[in-house]
């Protein structure tokens, strides 16, 4: 079986490498579990969908989407190159602005905006992308006590179906996400009469890992008609955010993924086409998250024991602890020994976590070299909703993320210690005589 790998990763005296360093002497270095981002690649993947998007349009901005890691150096390394974000929390909002982001290239979005969120949102001078009515009247108000003007977009539901899991399509009718898009002109109505806030832009996001591009050019036609009869309305649309979504070939094998040229061949010429005819040339934000952050990242495990019953599993230090997404989406990762990477597959193994569940398997029944306790697994993608998705369940600290760039390797995120499963923990006044 001959993987195609990512383009960061090679195989070099049997072990998997990533740009100039090599997997094996980085576990050893940091320990393992360990995440590995390399950073040329997210860089390189950012310009290539920004210029895939600027062939067709100039006023085009990358908002990355901060939840599929919202690790400082990662959304540094994006800020740098001029990237906005799409947060979804003030967590989130904090984090793309200590980072170095401007807040006019940061789009609030979320269904459930707490009061301090809003308030948030107001100080920080960032665009919110409003989710109901409700929420519309609660930001007018905070941001009148403030005397500060918020600008704000509407997030649309366009009420299409896409092919992804069920539980990551945004764009369905009956979801929590956005307003129909049947509500969505009186709702610039309300916005254009609220005081305190100015209606600049128009918001959608469909879903997320989709492998096909026509959802996007569907969306794309749905948001500039609501542009059009917007702008009747007197509101100038200063941006139209198409949200993220592109999908990424983690079945290395079989997966077919469009490129972002494909994907720009898809969209913008629906998209350009709806702006001519309206006569009006607002920014085009794009979200993508998944596509610029996966295939960046590796998830280091090593094998703790092996053993051969029924089936054979490699019981490995990391789990749905560390990568919920097999457990949750029953989603494909490719697994690769790292230290025996130019062996080939001899048996079929089965990559069992730590975690107390039936259902910690990271990779089942794949022909990998035969493991013995010790080797080094490489969980490939795992960039995006990796990390991010971690937690400390059955009492295990979170990994340490390592960086890469060039001839550098650096920590970006020190592993958690049992220390620190304590740190946040009180113990009440009547357990303390
Ligand atoms: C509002 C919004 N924008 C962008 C994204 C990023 O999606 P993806 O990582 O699939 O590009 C998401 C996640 O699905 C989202 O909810
Ligand atoms: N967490 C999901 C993606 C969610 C996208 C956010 N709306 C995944 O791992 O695929």
């Amino acid at each position: 079986m001959t993987l195609r790998l990512p383009a960061h990763l090679s195989i070099r005296n049997g072990h998997l490498v990533t740009g100039k360093h090599d997997l094996v002497d980085l576990a050893e270095r940091y320990g393992t579990p360990l995440y590995v981002i390399n950073e040329d690649h997210i860089v390189s993947n950012f310009e290539r969908f920004q210029s895939a998007l600027a062939s067709y349009y100039p006023g085009v901005q990358i908002l990355y989407a901060a939840k599929a890691n919202g690790n400082l150096a990662v959304l540094r390394a994006l800020a740098r190159k001029g990237a906005g974000a799409d947060v979804f929390s003030s967590g989130e909002l904090t984090l793309a602005l200590r980072a170095g982001m401007k807040p006019e290239r940061l789009l609030f979005n979320g269904t459930s905006k707490s009061t301090d969120d809003l308030r948030l949102a107001v100080e920080s001078g960032v665009r919110v992308s409003i989710d109901s009515i409700d929420e519309l009247n609660q930001l007018s108000k905070i941001a009148s006590e403030a005397k500060k003007t918020v600008p704000i977009a509407f997030r649309v539901n366009p009420a299409l179906e896409v092919p992804t899991h069920p539980k990551i399509a945004t764009g369905l009718a009956t979801t929590k996400f956005g307003i129909p898009a049947g509500e969505i002109i009186a709702a610039y109505a309300a916005a254009r009469d609220a005081p305190y806030v100015i209606p600049v832009g128009m918001h959608c996001h469909i879903g997320s890992q989709i492998l096909d591009v026509e959802p996007f050019a569907r969306a794309a036609a749905v948001m500039a008609d609501l542009a059009g009869e917007v702008t009747a309305l007197g509101v100038t649309l200063e941006f139209i955010d198409l949200g993220g979504g592109l999908g990424v070939p983690y079945h290395r094998e079989t997966d077919v993924a469009p490129t972002p040229e494909e994907y720009a061949a898809a969209v913008m010429p629906v998209f350009v086409e709806g702006m001519m005819k309206h006569g009006i040339s607002p920014q085009l934000w794009v979200e993508p998250g998944r596509w610029l952050l996966a295939e960046s990242t590796v998830l280091l495990t090593r094998v703790n024991s092996v053993k051969r019953a029924f089936k054979t599993f490699a019981n490995v230090d990391a789990g749905f602890n560390l990568l919920l997404r097999p457990a949750m989406y029953d989603s494909w990762h490719e697994v690769i020994m790292a230290n025996k990477a130019d062996q080939p597959g001899e048996e079929k193994v089965t990559v069992a976590g730590p975690i107390c569940e039936t259902g910690d398997i990271i990779a089942e029944d794949r022909l990998l070299p035969e493991p013995v306790a010790g080797d080094l697994i490489a969980i490939l993608d795992t960039g995006a909703y990796g990390y991010a998705m971690a937690s400390q369940y059955n009492g295990r600290p979170r990994s340490p993320e390592v960086m890469v760039k060039g001839d550098h390797a650096e920590l970006v995120r020190r592993g958690e210690t049992i220390d620190d499963l304590c740190a946040t923990m009180l113990i009440p006044s009547w357990q303390q005589e």
